[in-house]
């Protein structure tokens, strides 16, 4: 077995990482819940965000590419995903997050599991908690949709296995164009782009209302272990992205554009050409629940990840890793991970 999910089984967390606080009891922000104040963040009106691709474009490659690497992340237009499909996630993500804290429990993730409801994986690494809770899904969901609606659970899985069929399409095509703006050979580029069929999941993210929005923080800067991670946001503001010498730059969501964002994966596989872009989400002036769907395009565990992107004068920067062993490296460092694999 090389999934993902077995990946990162045995990364085991203490139920205090995992299980999310009861959102509706709180009347004020705990104390366990208060982030320092966070900079300022530039806004789409002062012309800096990040570069929008219509997927119909002849020269969208290049376009990515380029975005890829100014920004390591771009919005794509015209990806041929209907407007209704995201309605209709969004609102089985919502049925979900809507549910009592106690039946909501009841798909907890599992100390040592992958998949399931509680906090996001990086909970560890902060003293504060993050005015989050999330649901991971890597392929079928029916067993945890099975606990949370013993009656009525098929319409949540059909709509999410539609979803990931959708979006694994899609991260295909982008990951098609990417690799071949870097100059991969077309074999390399099938090895890859077949592999990464296997490996992906599905977040659901949900930032509740929050009674002290402005001192809250809804998920932590960080970077996506994936090759891509591709993000539909509701319609409430909230993520930033980490641009070098310009700081954090707002990405306001826009009708039906989807997020695409490079992750550790494709930063290695590009030798570093490609920034795995640090994202966060603030919960600033938040004045309603937002939710987010973030689908990650991954690599199987057992795959050996190491740059292909080399000119002949060029060196690798990094050795060669197993997925697995770079999950695992991830688990216990976060962001020094890449460091701890630079030759
Ligand atoms: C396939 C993935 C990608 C994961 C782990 C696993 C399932 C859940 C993903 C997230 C989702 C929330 C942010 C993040 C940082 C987290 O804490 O859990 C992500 C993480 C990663 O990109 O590393
Ligand atoms: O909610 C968002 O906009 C971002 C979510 C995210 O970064 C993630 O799930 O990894
Ligand atoms: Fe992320």
């Amino acid at each position: 077995m090389s999934t993902l999910s077995e990946a990162y089984r045995d990364l085991p967390h203490h139920p205090r990482h995992v299980i999310p606080l009861d959102f509706d009891s709180v009347r004020t922000l705990p104390d366990s819940h208060v982030w320092p104040p966070t900079s300022h963040a530039f806004e789409s009106e002062d012309r800096l965000s990040i570069p929008t691709v219509d997927l119909t474009d002849p020269d969208a490659g290049k376009l990515i590419g380029h975005a890829c690497e100014a920004w390591g992340a771009f919005q794509v237009t015209n990806h041929d995903i209907p407007l209704d499909l995201f309605h209709e996630v969004e609102s089985e993500a919502r049925r979900l997050f809507s549910l009592p804290t106690g039946q909501k429990l009841k798909a907890l993730r599992s100390p040592g599991g992958a998949t399931g409801y509680g906090l996001a994986r990086i909970s560890p690494f902060f003293n504060k908690y993050m005015w989050h809770e999330g649901f991971t899904i890597m392929g079928s969901s029916i067993d945890h949709a099975r606990d949370l609606w013993p009656n009525d659970y098929q319409r949540f899985c059909d709509v999410m296995e539609d979803y990931q069929k959708k979006l694994k399409e899609l991260a295909r095509t982008l990951m098609h164009l990417v690799l071949k703006s870097l100059d991969i050979s077309e074999e390399e580029i099938s090895r890859v782009v077949s592999a990464g069929g296997d490996s992906t999941a599905l977040q659901l993210n949900s930032y509740p209302l929050c009674p002290d929005p402005n001192r809250a923080m809804g998920l932590a800067p960080h970077t996506d272990t994936s090759l891509v991670t591709i993000l539909h946001q509701s319609t409430v503001n909230g993520l930033q992205i980490f641009k070098e010498g310009v700081g954090w730059v707002l990405v306001s969501p826009t009708n039906g554009s989807l997020v695409v964002n490079v992750g550790d994966l494709l930063h290695i596989l590009s030798n570093a050409k490609f920034p795995s872009v640090l994202h966060r989400v603030v919960m600033k002036d938040q004045n309603q629940q937002r939710l987010s769907l973030a689908y990650f395009y991954c690599l199987p565990s057992d795959f050996h990840i190491s740059p292909l992107a080399l000119s002949s004068t060029q060196m690798p920067l990094y050795r060669s890793v197993s997925v697995r062993d770079y999950i695992g490296i991830k688990a216990k460092n976060l962001e020094k991970a890449l460091s701890l694999i630079r030759i």
